[in-house]
């Protein structure tokens, strides 16, 4: 694909807000028809990222692109769309009439039944904003950045607030306008919505992109299991050197070394400690959380990948 073809481009960008630096030289393009998820933990600089490509806001340092403009023109920001965290609508007009007045600023809007109805609201389109739940509204939110049939939607947490049957809905509106030709780049804390909706993941942590890549691959990288044991202090080196397996922490107790081990396949891990007659005790497995994940990523010691210095942490995943 060349620079032409991408819908987004961020070059070497930095952006700080005061001594905080919420963007750390990221590069990352966005092709069109691509739907990306942008993963990470709170603070990790998503908002920021999306705000320059919505022209919200300025780099310190590189270059964002629009499709192939600066996003600050408003000429390049035509075919864009986007909901941000968080929203306000007029409460006293009703849901149809706030549709109308977002569609009244283009030449071919979306009409308001199908809008409402992708997003399961067509049964409230006479009820005012203001009496309508939290979720309701999000939903609401979200829809208004598809008016325009824009070609590029930029969501924020989407479903932040939603109950499964809304999240589920917004989701699907959302792959519906994806499969229709759009491109679609949200952001997300949760594993399971990246899951649910992008084909390709970007993990932001610290302001930098630590990992990008399809779905599978980045999945597989954060989705690891903590495995606890307690082992004889000479029995460490040997868990050390077990393959695939990552060597979190190790406390010094006195029936042993507490030992915090990141697995991918925790079965297979435990499978090998049983088959080594490996004198552990009070095993415990864990779910890694995704702070925990991002951790991993992030940690200096090269947990995912040894010998690659931190300062030049892209996990490049695609296979
Ligand atoms: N307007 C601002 N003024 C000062 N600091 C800011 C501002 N906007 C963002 N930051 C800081 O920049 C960093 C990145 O914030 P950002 O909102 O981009 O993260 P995020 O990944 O979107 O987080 P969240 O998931 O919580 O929305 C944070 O340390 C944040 O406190």
């Amino acid at each position: 694909m060349t620079r032409d073809e991408h819908v987004v481009v961020a070059d070497h960008v930095t952006r700080r807000f005061g001594a905080v630096v919420a963007l750390h030289d990221v590069s990352l393009s966005v092709g069109q028809g691509e739907l990306v998820g942008l993963l990470g933990p709170n603070g990790a600089g998503k908002t920021t990222l999306l705000s320059l490509v919505a022209g919200l806001r300025k780099p310190d340092a590189g270059t964002v692109r629009l499709f192939g403009g600066d996003p600050r023109d408003a000429r390049s920001r035509l075919s864009l769309g986007t909901t941000p965290q968080e929203t306000g609508l007029p409460s006293t007009l009703r849901v149809q009439e706030v549709v109308a007045l977002v569609a009244g600023h283009y030449a071919a809007p979306m009409p308001t039944g199908e809008l409402l109805e992708r997003f399961g609201l067509q049964d409230l389109a006479r009820r005012q904003t203001g009496g309508l739940s939290g979720g309701q509204k999000r939903r609401l939110a979200v829809a208004l950045a598809l008016v325009g049939r824009p070609r590029l939607v930029l969501l924020d947490e989407p479903t932040t607030g939603l109950d499964v049957e809304g999240r589920h809905v917004l989701w699907q509106a959302l792959r519906d306008y994806h499969a229709e030709g759009a491109t679609v780049l949200l952001t997300s804390h949760y594993l399971e919505e990246v899951e649910a909706l992008a084909h390709r993941v970007v993990v932001v942590g610290h302001g930098r992109v630590l990992a990008d890549g399809g779905l599978a691959d980045v999945v597989a990288l954060v989705a690891r299991r903590r495995v606890l044991v307690t082992v004889p202090a000479d029995a460490l080196p040997r868990l050390e050197r077990l393959p695939g397996v990552e060597v979190l922490e190790a406390a010094g107790r006195p029936e042993g070394v507490r030992v915090t081990l990141l697995a991918a396949d925790a079965d297979e891990l435990v499978r090998t400690l049983v088959g080594q007659d490996a004198p552990f005790r009070d095993l415990e497995v864990r779910g890694a959380s995704l702070e925990e994940a991002f951790l991993a990523l992030t940690a200096s010691d090269g947990v995912l990948e040894p010998g690659r210095a931190a300062a030049e942490p892209v996990q490049e995943v695609r296979s």
